[in-house]
């Protein structure tokens, strides 16, 4: 496991993933491929230049595989293992990308987001399926990281602090991929944060 950056804590878990894992996650994905969106005012999904990828959600029903990587995922970061939302497989080809973005939910979406039950995104793992020709690196400005997708490693970071505040400073995003294509696993785990119940307990009063 490499440290890639200390405060706020990046780390990278090689060989996060088993052997055959990722192309069961590839051909498990492939048939329910859509153009990715990114959230726009409440819950409705929006198509953007900002993200030119495409992507499928994995839910575990019935595929061992899928429940097993979400447990070694919910091992690692000791978040629930039902706090995990369906995998969300990506898939960028020549030219796509998804610029810097955060993947914490704003205070504003996370009011009306349907997922809003189970929490702000603390966790993320972006995990590896394989690795472009050239391009396709996960960039963070702001940490100055530049990482390059090793197949099977896991690249890990918590979105919000332990006083349950965005971090800013995670801002990432995929750099487009010059020659190849790139795939990669989203899991993102949720924490109901005192905050996340004060914004969800205010909306409830709204209606
Ligand atoms: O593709 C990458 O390297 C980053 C993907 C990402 O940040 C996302 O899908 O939220
Ligand atoms: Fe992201």
């Amino acid at each position: 496991m490499n440290v890639l950056h200390r405060d706020p804590l990046v780390l990278l878990i090689e060989d996060f993933l088993q052997p055959g894992e990722a192309e069961h996650m590839i051909a498990a994905a492939r048939p329910l491929m859509e153009r990715s969106g990114i959230f726009a005012d409440g819950a409705k999904t929006a198509y953007s230049e900002a993200r030119t990828s495409s992507n499928a959600f994995l839910d575990d029903g019935g595929d061992h595989v899928i429940r097993c990587i979400e447990e070694r995922a919910s091992l690692i970061s000791n978040v629930p293992v039902n706090y995990t939302e369906p995998l969300q497989v990506v898939w960028y080809r020549r030219n796509q990308e998804f610029r810097p973005h955060h993947d914490y939910i704003s205070a504003k979406n996370l009011k009306h987001d349907y997922w809003a039950h189970i929490g702000q995104r603390y966790v993320t793992m972006l995990v590896y399926l394989n690795e472009p020709a050239k391009g396709g690196n996960t960039l963070f400005p702001t940490l100055k990281l530049d990482v390059p997708p090793k197949k099977n490693a896991a690249l890990f970071w918590y979105n919000i602090n332990l006083d349950g505040v965005e971090d800013e400073r995670t801002l990432h995003g995929g750099s487009p991929v010059d020659e190849g294509e790139k795939y990669a696993i989203n899991i993102w785990q949720r924490k109901m944060l005192p905050h996340v119940q004060a914004i969800l307990d205010a909306s409830v009063a709204d209606d």
